[in-house]
């Protein structure tokens, strides 16, 4: 999402961290200038205090302030602030009904400490609570969902929830941009977008994809000729970021463009945080976010002008932009010529036209919900390779045998519907380490979530994945890496499909599941062919980072080599058993 597009990150910006923590230092300094040793009510009630208070309360023209003794205004005030305290806790308390969660919650900022440092430990802590638990922060009510029941629930119930981004993340994506959108409004935009995704388009992307990771490769294999380790998580976040710009927009952006946005989204990713500084001021992660996401904006605008002219040409279709330009030209001439095999839903929805500002803002939506979670899954899938040759050689034996002598050849996407094997390798990364491990939804109106629990109107409510997806009961042996799991039609793993919340469920569910499982698919194919790799495992290894999207603590660190072709007339099996 980003990110995640929805991922929750409890993790609150440094400099609103640094602001918060110097209003409290220099409040801290102040009042220890004015008087260190006493307590607050001397500090108050001292002459030097009040003489410094005074004129303020006479600019906010409260002369019953003024008149009355000090000692009694302070007490007041007092009382009000220890009324809206006890409120608060009575609030938080008949919310929270019997679930499970802290007794009280702490005053004004509630788990905020916390989401400063978040860690897979203390969410587990939580899930593991029950299948609802509750905290809050900064007075937002938040109801945490960890059965794969109540999860499903939250995110199939729109007349009572709807997803709700981070508050920096409309300044950063524009209000008015279509994931913002909910109901009716959502269904019908989304239909326009289906056509993106279908396996003509599939396999245009596909043919862009595979030159785009063999420069990558060739970069990894070149870094590593020293023979070190090195953290290949930006690495691999850049082999993603290539290859989404490539996808969605062809060579239209030129080569320094591609650069700009890549080097600059990064500011996205910081930005999107539950607490950020409220105003988008110069210097602050949000305004430099919005930076970045105004320069991306202009190249994708300039991808939709110059693919709306060359489609207009009759020019042939080579990215994602491409694709829906063409739909939207085809629908159009269709109508007018009385020919259609589109039904009149889907003319309704691409006739209309998409002004290039409206294009970039969903190219734009595409990137910002598939670089964290895209980033986090490659990442997980080479780990895990590294650390199961075994496996790795299970999934080079197939490589072999579907691509025979030629391994130059350009992979086809009817290869890669065969690539079997690697398929479910992907599907078990990315069960072990689910991308994005929680989504935030807003309850609209009281949430009926089960017979026992209604989540108050204007919580927040967060279908978690984890436990679904490590259910002991579906998935045998849960923590273990077993591909095979998915290999029977009769497994618990592939009758568990409600378990499988990888991309979520229900209308805001994953739009690009079907590329990103092909993607994955396609890297990994080209990499166990082209590349040995190693990975230093250290302490850190098996530590999750939440970062948006989830991470290895110690950055993945690998190092990689060429991988020899195979001698002639050897069998799959020798092949992939060879030391190449
Ligand atoms: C491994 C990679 C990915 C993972 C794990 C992932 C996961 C998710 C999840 C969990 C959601 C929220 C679902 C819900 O609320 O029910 C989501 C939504 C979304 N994803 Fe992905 N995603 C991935 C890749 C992609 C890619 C490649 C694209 C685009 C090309 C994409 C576009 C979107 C969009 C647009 C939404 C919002 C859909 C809506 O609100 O209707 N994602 N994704």
């Amino acid at each position: 999402m980003a990110s995640v597009l929805k991922s929750f990150k409890v993790n609150a910006a440094s400099e609103s961290t640094a602001t918060l923590r110097s209003a409290f230092l220099s409040s801290n300094a102040s009042r220890a200038g004015s008087s260190a040793s006493v307590g607050p009510f001397t500090i108050l009630d001292s002459p030097s205090v009040w003489s410094k208070v005074s004129p303020y309360l006479s600019y906010l023209s409260l002369p019953s302030l003024q008149g009355a003794s000090a000692t009694r205004t302070i007490f007041t005030i007092l009382a009000i602030v220890a009324t809206v305290l006890v409120l608060e806790q009575v609030t938080y308390r008949k919310k929270k009904g019997g679930l499970p969660g802290p007794k009280w919650t702490i005053p004004i900022i509630g788990k905020f400490a916390d989401s400063l440092h978040p860690s897979l430990e203390k969410y587990q802590a939580g899930w593991n609570s029950g299948p609802l638990s509750v905290a809050s922060v900064f007075h937002i009510f938040i109801v945490v969902a960890s059965s794969t029941e109540h999860t499903r629930k939250i995110l199939n119930s729109p007349t009572y929830t709807e997803p709700c981004l981070v508050a920096s993340a409309k300044k950063v994506l524009n209000p008015d941009n279509w994931v913002f959108l909910n109901g009716k409004a959502h269904v019908d935009f989304r239909k326009g977008l289906n056509t993106l995704f279908t396996r003509k388009a599939l396999a245009t992307y596909l043919s862009i994809q595979e030159s785009i990771y063999k420069q990558h490769f060739r970069k990894w294999m070149s870094d590593s000729e020293d023979g070190s380790f090195r953290p290949y998580q930006m690495p691999f976040r850049d082999l993603n970021m290539d290859t989404s710009l490539r996808v969605f927009c062809g060579d239209y952006i030129p080569e320094h463009g591609a650069k700009e946005v890549s080097d600059n989204y990064w500011l996205i990713t910081v930005a999107l945080e539950l607490v950020n500084f409220p105003f988008a001021f110069p210097g602050t992660k949000v305004y430099k976010a919005i930076q970045a996401r105004k320069l991306a904006m202009k190249w994708f605008e300039l991808t939709a002008r110059e693919s709306k002219k060359r489609m207009a040409e009759g020019g042939q279709v080579n990215c994602l932009t491409d694709a829906w330009v063409k739909a939207m030209l085809d629908a159009r001439e269709e109508t007018s010529n009385g020919v259609s095999e589109l039904t009149s839903e889907q003319r309704r929805l691409l006739v209309r036209d998409f002004s290039d500002r409206e294009i970039a803002m969903v190219l734009m939506s595409f990137l910002f919900a598939s670089q964290d979670a895209m980033s986090s899954a490659v990442v997980y899938l080479f780990q895990h390779m590294a650390d199961r040759p075994d496996i790795l050689q299970k999934v080079r034996e197939e490589q072999y045998a579907l691509r025979g002598d030629d391994l130059d050849a350009p992979v086809t996407l009817d290869q890669v519907d065969r690539m079997e094997y690697a398929r479910v390798v992907v599907k078990e990364s990315l069960r072990m380490k689910p991308p994005v491990i929680m989504v935030p939804y807003l309850a609209h109106r009281d949430f009926p979530i089960d017979d026992k629990y209604t989540v108050p109107k204007g919580s927040m409510v967060i279908p978690s994945f984890w436990n679904a997806l490590h259910d002991a009961e579906v998935y045998h042996k849960p923590d273990e890496f077993i591909p095979e799991r998915w290999l029977d039609p009769e497994s618990s793993a592939n009758k568990g499909v409600k378990n499988w919340l990888v991309f979520g469920s229900g209308p805001h569910n994953c739009i690009g599941q079907q590329y990103a499982l092909m993607h994955l698919t396609a890297v990994l194919g080209a990499a166990s062919i082209g590349m040995n790799w190693e990975h230093e495992i250290t302490p850190l290894s098996e530590e999750v980072e939440v970062i948006a999207t989830i991470f290895p603590k110690d950055g993945a660190r690998m190092k990689f080599t060429e991988r020899r072709r195979p001698q002639a007339g050897a069998s799959p099996k020798e092949a992939a058993a060879a030391q190449l």
